[in-house]
């Protein structure tokens, strides 16, 4: 479709609304042909940074530079972005192809050209059989795709997407997100998704990039992030992780890096709190020193094969590869 990536750089992007700084002076560059996930809790400032890149909310001090151009003070349409917002907002009135359409006319296209273009974004994700339905004819899902068509038949060089997949059921938001990654990928261009769904980070993510409290706590890929977090919000937050206090500082220690066996000397002195089964996987909870909880996660067979209970004395371990410092 003849989009092209670019790189994005925001330089000490900051937003202020009054009183409260949503956005305090970040700085991240996004690779070419990136899918990022901005990741965070609830009022991080995740959604106030993708409305600045997408020109939906003016910047309060900093740049967002877009292969190599200034787009701070641009109107949305001219950036080189699109956004694809949480509520499709599909127009009722207009069919799929004409809602797929709309900012061409808005532009002065011609209507058979924006036809045209609308029937080649429609063939992307895959609803040309139905590009003369409604917006109440049509599934969650399909409603979706019509909202990326619409989206990317500008052209951007940078995707957008706030929170895409949260109106969707769970089986469908699964399917989805892997459409959005393939879409990705045949496209080229840089996606930037925000979520506050971990799972979905890991799952889509070549980049994630977690905020917290209007910064960016830490950026990386998945798995790097999810190996190696950099702080206990971090680990707190991917989940799957124990946060523990020793002398010599806090540590991060996968709950599936935890190994059970009996007291002794070089082991962790624990007591069972709780046991969960949860099919693959046996998730064991035990009270260590400090009022502190250590989970771990057991394959089944491992511990089938010596299984323990609520109550009972053990010795937890890991590898020293698999404990982490943490940053205060
Ligand atoms: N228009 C606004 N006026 C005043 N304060 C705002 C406005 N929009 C956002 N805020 C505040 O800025 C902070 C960041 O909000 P933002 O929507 O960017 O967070 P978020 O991480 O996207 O949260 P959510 O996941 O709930 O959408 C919050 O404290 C929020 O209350």
């Amino acid at each position: 479709m003849g989009a092209t990536g670019k790189d994005l750089e925001l330089v000490n992007v900051t937003k202020r609304y009054g009183e409260t700084v949503a956005v305090d002076a970040i700085n991240h560059h996004f690779a070419p042909g990136t899918y990022a996930c901005l990741l965070g809790p609830s009022g991080c400032g995740k959604s106030s940074t993708l409305r600045m890149i997408a020109g939906h909310e003016t910047v309060s001090d900093g740049s967002i530079v877009l292969g190599g151009t200034d787009v701070s003070h641009l109107p949305p349409a001219k950036r080189g972005t699109a956004m694809m917002f949480q509520s499709y907002a599909l127009f009722p009135h207009l069919s799929v192809a004409e809602n797929v359409a709309f900012s061409l006319k808005m532009k002065g296209v011609d209507r058979p050209d924006r036809l045209k273009r609308a029937g080649e974004m429609l063939e992307l994700v895959d609803l040309s059989r139905l590009a003369d339905r409604f917006p109440d004819q049509l599934s969650g899902g399909q409603q979706q795709r019509v909202a990326l068509a619409r989206a990317l038949i500008t052209r951007p060089q940078v995707l957008l997407l706030d929170e895409p997949l949260s109106a969707l059921d769970p089986f469908l938001r699964i399917r989805m997100r892997s459409e959005l990654k393939k879409l990705q990928r045949e496209l080229g261009i840089s996606f930037i998704h925000v979520t506050h769904g971990q799972d979905e980070a890991l799952a889509l993510a070549d980049e994630i990039v977690v905020m917290n409290n209007a910064v960016i706590e830490q950026a990386g890929s998945a798995r790097d992030v999810f190996n190696a977090p950099r702080t206990a919000f971090v680990a707190r937050f991917l989940g799957g992780h124990n946060v523990i206090a020793l002398p010599e500082g806090k540590v991060a220690v996968r709950s599936d890096a935890v190994r059970m066996t009996d007291e002794g000397a070089g082991r962790m002195p624990a007591q069972i709190t709780a046991v969960e089964y949860q099919g693959t996987h046996v998730n064991v909870t035990a009270a260590v020193a400090g009022e502190q909880e250590v989970t771990a996660l057991l394959p089944d067979a491992l511990y089938f094969a010596q299984p323990r209970h609520p109550g009972e004395p053990v010795g937890l371990t890991w590898e020293n590869d698999q404990q982490h410092p943490l940053q205060a």
